[in-house]
C-alpha cells in the first residue's frame, strides 16, 4: 500500500516564482490497485508521481510504502520497488544495444543483492519468454538493436523491462502521448495486462479521457495541487465518458 500523508510541495519558496504544486494531499492506495490520475496542465500530477518515485522530496508530509516511511529514501534506493515509464519511448533504452542487452542493463539496475543476472542461456530464455507474452513477435528479434524498432514496440519492451524483477509499484507518466493511436491502444492493453499479471500497484497519468474511462479501478481528478474527485471502482464503473468530459468543462 502507498500512503501519502498531508503532502505539500512548494517550488521556489519565498521567491516571486513560488508555486504550490501540491497542497495538503493525503491518499491511500491499496496494493494491486490501478489508479488513473487526470487533471488539467499544472494541476500537480507529475509532481505527485515524482514524490512517490523519490525524484522529488516533499516540502512537508510523509510517503509510506506499507509500513516503511520512504519519505527520505532517494530514488535510486526506491527503484527496487518502483518502476517508471515516461512519455518518450526513447528514454530509458539504449538504441545501439540489442534488445537482450537492454534487458540486461535493466536487470542490473533493479536487481537485489544475491540475485544473479544470467549472461547466458537462462537469462536469454527468460527474456525471450517474457517478450513472447506481448504477442508482437519481438522474441525473434532479441539480438537486433533497440533503435531499429518502432516507438510502440520500444515502449512495449520498456514496460516489460520495468517489471522484470521485484517491481511492486508501476508509475506511468503519459506513456502513450508520443505514439500513434494504434500503438497507443496496444501499449495501454499491455500496461493493463502487466499490471494485473504481476498484481502491481499502478498509477497512470493520462490526458486521454477514453483511456481514463476504460482502464483502472480508481479515478482521481487533480486540480490546483489538490485531489478534487476520487472515484472507487464502483463509482468509476457508473461514470459515463460524457460525465468525465464534463469534469474538464
Ligand atoms: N521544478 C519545478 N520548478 C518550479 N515549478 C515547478 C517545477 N515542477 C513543476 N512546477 C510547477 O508545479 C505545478 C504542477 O506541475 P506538474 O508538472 O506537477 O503538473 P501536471 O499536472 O503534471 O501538468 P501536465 O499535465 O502539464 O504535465 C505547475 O505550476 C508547474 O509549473
Amino acid at each position: 500500500m502507498i500512503t501519502l500523508q498531508t503532502i505539500q510541495k512548494v517550488f521556489n519558496p519565498g521567491e516571486p516564482t513560488q508555486v504550490t504544486a501540491l497542497n495538503d494531499v493525503s491518499l491511500s492506495i491499496e496494493t494491486g490497485t490501478f489508479v488513473v490520475l487526470v487533471g488539467s496542465n499544472g494541476s500537480g500530477k507529475t509532481t505527485l508521481l515524482n514524490i512517490i518515485a523519490g525524484a522529488l522530496a516533499p516540502s512537508s508530509g510523509t510517503v509510506r510504502f506499507d509500513d516503511h516511511d520512504v519519505t527520505r529514501i532517494p530514488e535510486y534506493r526506491r527503484s527496487r520497488w518502483v518502476a517508471r515509464v515516461f512519455q518518450n519511448p526513447l528514454s530509458g533504452t539504449a538504441p545501439e544495444l540489442s534488445i537482450l542487452d537492454n534487458f540486461r542493463l535493466a536487470a542490473l539496475r533493479t536487481t537485489r543483492k544475491g540475485l544473479r543476472i544470467g549472461s547466458g542461456e537462462a537469462f536469454r530464455a527468460k527474456v525471450r519468454d517474457r517478450i513472447a507474452t506481448l504477442g508482437m513477435g519481438l522474441e525473434a528479434k532479441i539480438d537486433q538493436p533497440m533503435g531499429t524498432l518502432s516507438g510502440g514496440q520500444r515502449q512495449a519492451l520498456t514496460l516489460l523491462m520495468s517489471v522484470m524483477d521485484h517491481t511492486e509499484i508501476l508509475l506511468l507518466d503519459e506513456p502513450t502521448a508520443a505514439l500513434d493511436p494504434r500503438s497507443a491502444a496496444l501499449i495501454m492493453k499491455t500496461a493493463d495486462q502487466i499490471a494485473r499479471t504481476y498484481q502491481l500497484t499502478t498509477i497512470l497519468i493520462t490526458h486521454n479521457l477514453r483511456d481514463a474511462h476504460t482502464y483502472g479501478d480508481r479515478l482521481i481528478l487533480m486540480g490546483e495541487g489538490k485531489v478534487v474527485r476520487d472515484l472507487d471502482a464502483a463509482a468509476k464503473g457508473r461514470l459515463q465518458l460524457v460525465d468525465l468530459a464534463e469534469w474538464f468543462g
